[in-house]
């Protein structure tokens, strides 16, 4: 099976994880990604079973709206009952790293109002330790050099990430060589450095399920 066929079972699978669960007055959270994408076009199947979504960066909501699926601001509705994304790599505490579109903040403020959150990917983000793939750290623009600065100092070798504006209106910093053993204390870590808005790091509030496509199916994984 082809990548993008992994991530169709997959982005299937959350849908029938998450029909049962559903009512017309459901407002259920959604991601960002190649991954999510998939997930936002077989939604459109249950347009008419739910209220609507939040979506964690303009390009989803944009791409919800193309379905005739509302979008509703987080502030409007409180918390979700689900939030469905994709990940960059998922450990097996379901702890992952995101934001290699750029769109960690927003998912990490959606994930924290989600009573669930399911974590749909191809089996080429499973990882027994995270960092391969470089944390994305959100700045404040004027903070950058400061902030790449005390990342080296954790011992990343931090990298801007040219041309990008978060929908926040702020900058990314990618950071390589830096495999992360404790990835609740490293979020924590790089959350406390002045000018970070966020890390790409969802260990605190990490997945409740994986869905994993693979070549024997989709799995189901929760955290070890
Ligand atoms: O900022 C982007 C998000 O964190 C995505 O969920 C992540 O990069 C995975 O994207 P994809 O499904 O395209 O691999």
């Amino acid at each position: 099976m082809t990548q993008d066929e992994l991530k169709d079972a997959v982005a299937a699978a959350a849908i029938d994880e998450i029909r049962p669960h559903l009512g017309r007055d459901s407002v259920i959270g959604v991601g960002t990604g190649s991954t999510a994408n998939r997930f936002i076009d077989r939604l459109a199947s249950l347009r008419d079973d739910l209220r609507g979504a939040v979506a964690s960066s303009e390009a989803s909501a944009e791409r919800l709206r193309g379905h005739g699926i509302e979008c509703f601001e987080l502030n409007e509705v409180g918390t979700v009952p689900v939030y469905v994304d994709g990940a960059d790599e998922v450990n097996a505490h379901l702890h992952m790293i995101k934001g290699g579109g750029a769109a960690l903040t927003r998912e990490k403020i959606v994930a924290a109002c989600a009573e669930r959150f399911i974590c749909i990917a191809d089996g080429s983000k499973k990882v027994a330790t995270l960092g391969d793939f470089p944390l994305p750290v959100e700045v404040i623009p004027m903070a950058r050099s400061y902030v790449a600065r005390e990342l080296v100092k954790l011992g990343a070798d931090p990298v801007y990430r040219q041309g990008v504006i978060t929908d926040n209106g702020n900058q990314i910093l990618d950071c390589y060589e830096f495999m992360i053993e404790d990835p609740v204390a490293m979020e924590a870590r790089i959350d406390a450095i002045v000018g970070v808005v966020t890390n790409g790091l969802f260990a605190a509030r990490g997945a409740d399920l994986l869905l994993l496509g693979g070549e024997q199916g989709v799995e189901r994984l929760t955290p070890a």
